[in-house]
């Protein structure tokens, strides 16, 4: 992470610690409630620049035998991560995500998901993820990602038709 950083300013409009975070996609595969297949966090800002989630560890989770995927932890991380920005305003994307395995996480379990700004430079925001099964001393995963401010509208613009949901995009209505 860069040493000169800006200041981190909260968006007005921003869920308060404690309140839920809207998804940003009713579809998305992370945090969307009519996803058909996703994860279907759901998200509360916490205190800070952070976001926090819980997320059950399902049978359909699995990887290792018992354990959850890592592809699955990474996804939920990218999500609660990829939230973060919304602290602070404009929609981001991932460009970088790295993550720690550090201990198994059994089916069955909840895994409860942290995830916060460290800093921001210019269209970049830093941020880190973690993860434990109920005892926060204990975290069993641990993640690292960059997210890159976009408008929305033009990000997207070339790829909505292709979108679940391309007819209320078009529409102009994102209820995202
Ligand atoms: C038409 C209606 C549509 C309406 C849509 C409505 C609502 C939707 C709303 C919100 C949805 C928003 C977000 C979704 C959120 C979460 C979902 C979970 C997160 C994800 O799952 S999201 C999917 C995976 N994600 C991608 O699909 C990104 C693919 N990517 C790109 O699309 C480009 O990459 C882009 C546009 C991001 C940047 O491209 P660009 O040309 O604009 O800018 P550039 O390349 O200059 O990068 C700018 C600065 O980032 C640095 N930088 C770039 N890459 C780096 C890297 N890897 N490591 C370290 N630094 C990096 C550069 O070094 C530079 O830094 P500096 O400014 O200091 O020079």
């Amino acid at each position: 992470m860069p040493e000169e950083l800006d200041e981190l300013v909260r968006h007005p409009k921003t869920s308060r610690p404690g309140e839920p975070m809207r998804p940003h996609n009713m579809v998305c595969f992370g945090c969307g409630e009519q996803s058909p297949r996703g994860l279907h966090l759901e998200m509360f800002a916490g205190e800070g620049f952070s976001v926090v989630a819980e997320m059950p560890v399902e049978h359909w989770m699995e990887g290792g035998p018992g354990v959850i995927h890592g592809g699955i932890l990474s996804s939920a991380f990218d999500d609660v991560m990829g939230m973060t920005p919304r602290l602070i305003g404009p929609a981001a994307v991932t460009v970088h995500l790295q993550v720690d395995f550090m201990r198994p996480i059994p089916v069955g379990e909840t895994l409860h998901l942290r995830a916060e700004i460290l800093g921001k430079q210019g269209r970049k925001i830093y941020t880190e993820g973690v993860a434990h099964l109920g005892d926060p001393t204990t975290p069993v995963a641990r993640a690292h990602g960059i997210f890159v401010t976009i408008d929305a509208r033009k990000h997207f613009a070339e790829h909505v038709e292709r979108s679940a949901r391309a007819d209320e995009f078009k529409a102009g209505k994102p209820q995202v």
